[in-house]
């Protein structure tokens, strides 16, 4: 098969960890007879500093033409400092999420077996836990009119969701509940935002079609809780864009670390791969990112924009050996690890090829 990917790699450990998810991409083409080609891109801090835009109209460009991306992440604390930058990475990327119309994000809560106790969540209530977020992706208060008041007192961000907007984000969520468990868990915040009750109008509206998928509706605060006392209770979950970004990074320890977890940015075009973290300034250029989210991430890519199963089944089960050989990145290490195990970014990356 032949397939052109951009590389997008951004700030901070989104450079360190997507070097590894394209070689990873790289190795998978060698064994299975495909033709990947590749371009980079700038986004993000590396952007704004290269041509004064955090999302470059070359790279638009290219992300458009490509069939699917592979990306990092973006931020800078000079930024997150400076609450009144009026240029920021982030901006790059919202961007990027609205001009590709990539409204639905999945997030695959997927917990390996071997990292069982590094979460500190007790291992008889995380056994057996697999849950697939939607978090809707281009809309609500991220999306909204924001601003300050004449007063300069007074700030706002004004959410807002369409009928349109919500349908089809619970249609994609629905018809992966009905290739998995049959569950579905609407997550809103329906008994204090309007933008929520249409979101509860509108999937229960949209359950009609689906009389096999038992629905539960819960809302945001108590879902947050309800994650980490009772995981296994979640299968797929709908949820707005802010609900979605929250209760996803909590999820993640659920899986053990941010480090962890994949997702997939999906719409009508251009498919763009992203682990869910950012880009940790706190262990930026210290090479001890763990790359498995960028990897699990190229795994979305190879699955859902190729269509190719067996060479995204061969990604996981590399990420799987690699545990099971006992090799881990200190944030999923834990105190029976022993300290020749714990490897840094390049060397977890180098141990993935060679179970590939
Ligand atoms: N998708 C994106 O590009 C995102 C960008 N950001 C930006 O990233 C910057 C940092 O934000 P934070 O709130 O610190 O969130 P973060 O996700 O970058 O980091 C949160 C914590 O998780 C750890 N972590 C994250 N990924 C890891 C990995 N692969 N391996 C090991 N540990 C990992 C970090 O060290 C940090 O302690 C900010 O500028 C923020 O705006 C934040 C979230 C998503
Ligand atoms: C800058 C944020 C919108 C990115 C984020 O936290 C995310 O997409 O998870
Ligand atoms: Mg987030």
């Amino acid at each position: 098969m032949k397939k052109h990917i951009l590389v997008v790699p951004g700030d901070g450990i989104g450079q360190e960890v997507t070097a590894v998810g394209k070689k990873v991409l790289e190795r998978i083409a060698e064994k299975f007879n495909h033709e990947f080609t590749y371009d980079e891109a700038l986004i993000g801090h590396v952007a704004i500093e290269a041509t004064g835009n955090p999302l470059p109209d070359e790279t638009l460009e290219k992300m458009r033409a490509s069939d699917a991306v592979l990306f990092g992440a973006v931020g800078h604390p000079k930024y997150d400092n400076d609450p009144s930058a009026k240029v920021r990475p982030e901006q790059g990327l919202l961007k990027m999420r609205k001009e590709l119309g990539l409204y639905a994000n999945l997030r695959p809560i997927k917990l390996f077996d071997e990292l069982l106790s590094a979460s500190s969540i007790k291992p008889e209530i995380l056994k057996g836990s697999d849950i697939l977020f939607f978090r809707e992706l281009t809309g609500d208060i991220y999306f909204g009119e924001k601003g300050r008041k004449d007063d300069g007192k007074t700030a706002y961000d004004i959410a807002q969701y369409s009928v349109y907007e919500v349908e089809r984000i619970a249609r994609k969520a629905f018809d992966a509940a009905m290739t998995r468990g049959k569950k579905l868990m609407s997550v809103d915040k329906a008994n204090v935002l309007e933008t929520s009750r249409l979101w509860r109008e509108v999937v229960q509206r949209v359950a009609h079609e689906y009389p096999e998928v038992q629905v539960e509706h819960q809302f945001v605060d108590s879902a947050a809780m309800l994650l980490i006392k009772d995981p296994r209770r979640f299968d797929v979950v709908v949820t707005a864009n802010l609900f979605g970004d929250i209760l996803t990074d909590e999820a993640s320890q659920i899986a053990g670390s941010m480090g962890m977890l994949a997702s997939a940015s999906i719409g009508d075009g251009t498919g763009v791969y992203e682990p869910i973290h950012g880009s940790a300034h706190d262990i930026t250029g210290k090479g001890v990112a763990n790359p498995m989210a960028s990897v699990l991430s190229a795994a979305l890519l190879l699955d859902i924009s190729f269509g190719l199963k067996e060479e995204a089944e061969a990604v996981i089960n590399a990420v799987d050996q690699v545990l099971k050989s006992g090799i881990r990145t200190r944030d999923i290490a834990d105190a029976s690890t022993p300290s020749d195990m714990i490897r840094g970014t390049e060397a977890t990356g180098e141990a993935l090829l060679k179970y590939l």
